[in-house]
């Protein structure tokens, strides 16, 4: 199956700064991908990029188009929620549907109706009157009637309460995605969406420094639960971060332990949240030694 997005050698500088580094990686048909990194790592950059925002150097096909000289052609199969989206205040809910039909020529209404009635919008609301929860909500409504094969969402449910990002999540991956469609997801609510991942992609300070299968990513990575006791040891065996983990300590390492410290601890899975903090943790976070 063609991937859906192919980018080689991605690189974007801004003046000096270097906001996208030798980004190599692709994103086939059917897969929900998180997109994880510190604020500033070059979550949006990338976004924009792919939606043909930003120009940048290296090789980067999105549904087979070029972003930035098939814009257009691009915009028809592609979704995208900017991390600053926003609705017209004065419209009513019934006036937006009138006017993603005019816009997009794969918007369904009757698919925006439906959406919507898992919702708590009313066709009749203005804008104006709805909570942030519920702006959301409808965005996404009129995003998924959108028969589209790529979702681009940055930050989608940044400023919502816990039931609203849940039920965000749970109409994107129910209503929309089926097997065929990809998303891209950037959040920093790393635990929640854990589980709605197929793939996640990290970067850090520009950088991809991970691109796993969720699946990959168990078999590769173990965490060592062990004993205050054998902290010493534990660390002689280099783990990628030690941390806690229900209380105990806990040491992260990319493939099995070494034999030396195998048999101090037990194996234990690590989280998403275990693997992003050893990966791209900042000098501030970094547990203390000794
Ligand atoms: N228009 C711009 N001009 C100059 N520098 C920029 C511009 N936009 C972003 N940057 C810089 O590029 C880097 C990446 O920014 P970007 O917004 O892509 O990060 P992000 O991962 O989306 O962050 P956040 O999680 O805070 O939204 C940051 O260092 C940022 O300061």
């Amino acid at each position: 199956m063609n991937p859906l997005i192919e980018a080689r050698h991605l690189g974007l500088h801004y003046g000096r700064k270097a906001a996208l580094q030798d980004l190599n990686f692709s994103i086939a048909p059917g897969r929900v991908v998180g997109l994880l990194g510190h604020n500033g790592a070059g979550k949006t950059t990338l976004m924009k990029t792919l939606v043909g925002l930003k120009r940048a150097q290296g090789e980067l096909k999105v549904l087979g188009l070029d972003p930035v000289t098939q814009r257009g052609d691009l915009l028809s199969s592609l979704c995208y929620i900017p991390d600053v989206a926003v609705l017209p205040r004065w419209a009513k809910v019934s006036e937006l549907v009138t006017l993603m039909g005019g816009l997009q020529p794969k918007f369904s209404a009757e698919r925006a109706h439906a959406l919507l009635r898992r919702t708590s919008v009313g066709l009749n609301d203005k804008v104006k009157h709805l909570s942030k929860g519920m702006v959301t909500q409808l965005h996404l409504a009129l995003i998924a009637a959108i028969d589209a094969r790529l979702m681009i969402l940055d930050e989608p449910t940044l400023g919502l309460d816990v039931m609203s990002r849940k039920s965000f999540y749970e109409m994107l991956i129910d209503e929309w995605c089926d097997g065929e469609r990809s998303v891209l997801i950037s959040t920093h609510q790393v635990e929640e969406v854990e589980s709605l991942l197929s793939d996640v992609m990290m970067l850090d300070e520009g950088r991809l420094v991970l691109n796993i299968s969720l699946e990959e990513m168990d078999s590769r990575f173990v965490a060592l639960s062990h004993d205050p006791e054998a902290a010493e040891a534990v660390a002689a065996g280099h783990p990628l971060l030690r941390y806690r983990m229900a209380g105990r300590p806990a040491a992260l390492f990319d493939g099995v332990p070494p034999e030396t410290v195998a048999h101090l601890g037990q194996r234990v899975r690590p989280s998403l949240v275990d693997l992003f903090m050893a990966l791209t943790r900042k000098p501030e976070i970094q547990p203390r030694e000794g």
